[in-house]
């Protein structure tokens, strides 16, 4: 069993038998933001803490800690959208962690933060605190920083600031740079150069903008993947006995008592769906991700009255807010072979098994070589403000803009509507700014060049159909439902095009194979990607969105749950708006300052 090694101390469980009656705190979902808000709560060591996870610790598998190894897919779940009517009609998948320590465990190990201007606009929407200055000594607070090494920094000259103090510099979360790259990255930072995209050697300080090497969720000494579970969990697992964890069991409801307040969970084992209630003497934090948070809330008679009603739910707090303003980044992966490109390239790993055991040989050896190069697309980025995506930004915001609440159907309450308006404003001067990116182009290298249209205006929704907590809930991304967002992807389709055929990148025998020269026109462009872009970048946001509850806001500025007590939520969800990054350092840095708004109200 994967417990055995925490005997005698045991603190992870895999039977209800093992638990006390009740908690301080329960949280649901042990996974990136819960563990951390797990982890700083039981410093004191007067307050109990239960985490009930769906999934199970990791085995400490070379895929979850080698960054050039793909990551066993028994810990990744994939669910899947209802038809997307801007994909033609195609449906899309979500994917997400389901294992200790969530999404941090099985993803791509960018460890970049958004700009500045993306928390600032958060704080604009209504929450004091939220903006980058409230939020830069928590992104401080979850890191440990290391520069790059001397072979990197003379690889790249410029290219990645040696400063040190945006950073953290003895938080849980390694951050570091892979030590080892494909020399033809080179050519990707030239090319951008000469289109007129400057490289950015400090991402993280607010100006996440520009070609930049990004920094990586990763231990620089050993050069293995920093993730939820080996940063907040396992240093504390054996040491503090006021933290339990039950693993392998799903939280299924919120069960209310005299004036709405949380006072206890049901929770099911996944094996056998025998379920069990846990009382929370102080409050229930809930942390299960975006997709997963609104599940619980619903379930639990806290939703739009209407969906509730029609499945026969008791409505708790008629909160219209919870499940909508669903935000993820739809990704298009564009596909190129280079004809004169010899060195091995990222695609080896996969097609040269002998190439790629002696690359593991190395890393175990040296910790060194392409194995500490993140499998799931290197390091590599180019974030690109609209301005540098096209020329006409202006007229593409003006000629795309629409009636808002004809991008929602006619039955949406008039509050969600009116927290879109207020959203839209705010990204009207975002897709003005210079400061703050639209689209994403990542390369490790290899064919695939993936571009993620990283501050989409489109708002879906997660809403369960059933009252089976074991049924996953309805994905309905909307994708391209707004038309900035396609009109932004096929300018960034363009833009690809134009790095792609830079001297710097025509020196490869860059030639394009996906969508391929062939389409050319605006609208055949416009039909490659809605046949063939995904709606996910793996950052889905927003559904439990820190708001105003006149703006379908769910939690207010304390991540209090409006309409209840005892209940806060403190995962993506939160998000008011997708932040023009990836989303993981965020993630962290909202957990933690989450732990200490709950523990200021101990005093
Ligand atoms: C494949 C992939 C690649 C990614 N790549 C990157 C990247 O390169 N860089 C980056 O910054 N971000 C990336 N991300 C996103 C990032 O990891 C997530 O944004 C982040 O982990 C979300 O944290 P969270 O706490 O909101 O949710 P999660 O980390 O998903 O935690 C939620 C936890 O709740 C559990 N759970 C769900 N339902 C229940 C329930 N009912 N009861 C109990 N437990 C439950 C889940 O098993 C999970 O462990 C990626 C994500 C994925 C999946």
């Amino acid at each position: 069993s994967p417990f055995n090694r925490h005997a005698p101390l045991a603190v992870v469980f895999d039977h209800t038998g093992q638990l006390r009656e009740s908690y301080d705190y329960i949280i649901a979902g042990g996974g990136t933001s819960g563990l951390v808000v797990a982890n700083r709560l039981t410093e004191n060591p007067r307050i109990s803490v239960l985490v009930i996870e769906r999934g199970y610790l990791d085995g400490q598998e070379n895929g979850t800690s080698v960054p050039g190894l793909s990551v066993p897919t028994k810990y990744v779940r994939t669910d899947t959208s209802v038809p997307q009517k801007g994909l033609n009609n195609r449906t899309a998948p979500l994917y997400t962690g389901d294992v200790v320590g969530g999404g941090t465990v099985v993803n791509g190990m960018f460890f970049a933060r958004g700009a500045a201007a993306d928390y600032d606009a958060w704080e604009q929407l209504g929450n004091p605190g939220w903006g980058w200055d409230g939020l830069l000594p928590y992104f401080k607070k979850s890191e440990t920083f290391t520069p790059p090494t001397a072979e990197i920094d003379d690889m790249f000259p410029g290219v990645i600031s040696l400063d040190l103090e945006p950073h953290g510099l003895d938080g849980p979360v390694g951050s570091s740079f892979s030590n080892c790259q494909y020399p033809v990255i080179e050519n990707f930072y030239a090319g951008w150069k000469s289109i007129g995209v400057a490289i950015n050697p400090q991402p993280n300080n607010g100006e996440a903008t520009g070609a930049f090497y990004s920094t990586m969720s990763a231990y620089a000494k050993n050069q293995s993947r920093a993730h939820a579970s080996n940063a907040y969990y396992r240093p504390i697992a054996g040491a503090r006995r006021n933290l339990h964890l039950i693993a392998g069991h799903s939280v299924s409801k919120i069960n209310f008592g005299e004036k709405n307040r949380a006072v206890s969970v049901d929770f099911m084992s996944g094996t056998t769906n025998e379920t069990s209630t846990v009382k929370a003497d102080c409050e229930v934090i809930l942390a299960a991700g975006a997709f997963r948070t609104p599940q619980i809330l619903q379930l639990s008679g806290v939703g739009p009255e209407p969906l509730l009603s029609s499945l026969g739910i008791k409505t708790v707090v008629h909160l219209p807010g919870v499940g909508s303003n669903f935000q993820d980044q739809p990704t298009l992966y564009m596909q190129f072979r280079y004809g004169n490109y010899t060195f091995p390239t990222p695609d080896w790993i996969f097609s040269n098994a002998s190439w790629a055991a002696e690359q593991l040989d190395i890393y175990y050896k040296n910790r060194t070589g392409i194995m500490t190069i993140p499998y799931l697309g290197g390091s590599t980025v180019a974030f690109l403000p609209l301005q540098n995506v096209t020329s006409d930004y202006q007229s593409l915001i003006t000629s795309t803009s629409v009636n808002p609440s004809s991008l929602f159907p006619p039955s949406t309450h008039p509050s969600i509507i009116a927290g879109y308006i207020a959203q839209t404003e705010l990204l009207r001067s975002i897709y003005l700014s210079s400061h703050t990116a639209v689209a994403e182009i990542a390369w490790e290298g290899g064919d695939t060049v993936p571009l993620a249209m990283i501050r989409p205006s489109s708002r879906g929704s997660i809403n369960i159909n059933t009252t089976n907590p074991t049924s996953p809930p309805v994905i309905d991304f909307n994708t391209f439902s707004h038309p900035i967002d396609i009109a932004i992807a096929i300018a960034s389709v363009k833009k690809i095009r134009e790095w792609a055929s830079s001297p710097p990148m025509r020196a490869l025998g860059t030639i394009e194979t996906f969508p391929g020269a062939n389409v050319s026109s605006v609208a055949q462009i416009e039909q490659a990607i809605r046949n063939a872009a995904t709606s996910s970048w793996q950052h889905p946001t927003s559904t439990t969105a820190m708001m105003k509850r006149e703006w379908g806001g769910v939690v207010d500025a304390e991540l209090r749950v409006y309409g209840t007590q005892g209940l806060r939520v403190v995962d993506a969800g939160v998000f008011p708006m997708s932040v023009a990054g990836h989303s993981s350092s965020s993630v962290y840095a909202v957990a933690e300052k989450a732990a200490d708004i709950i523990k200021a109200a101990w005093i």
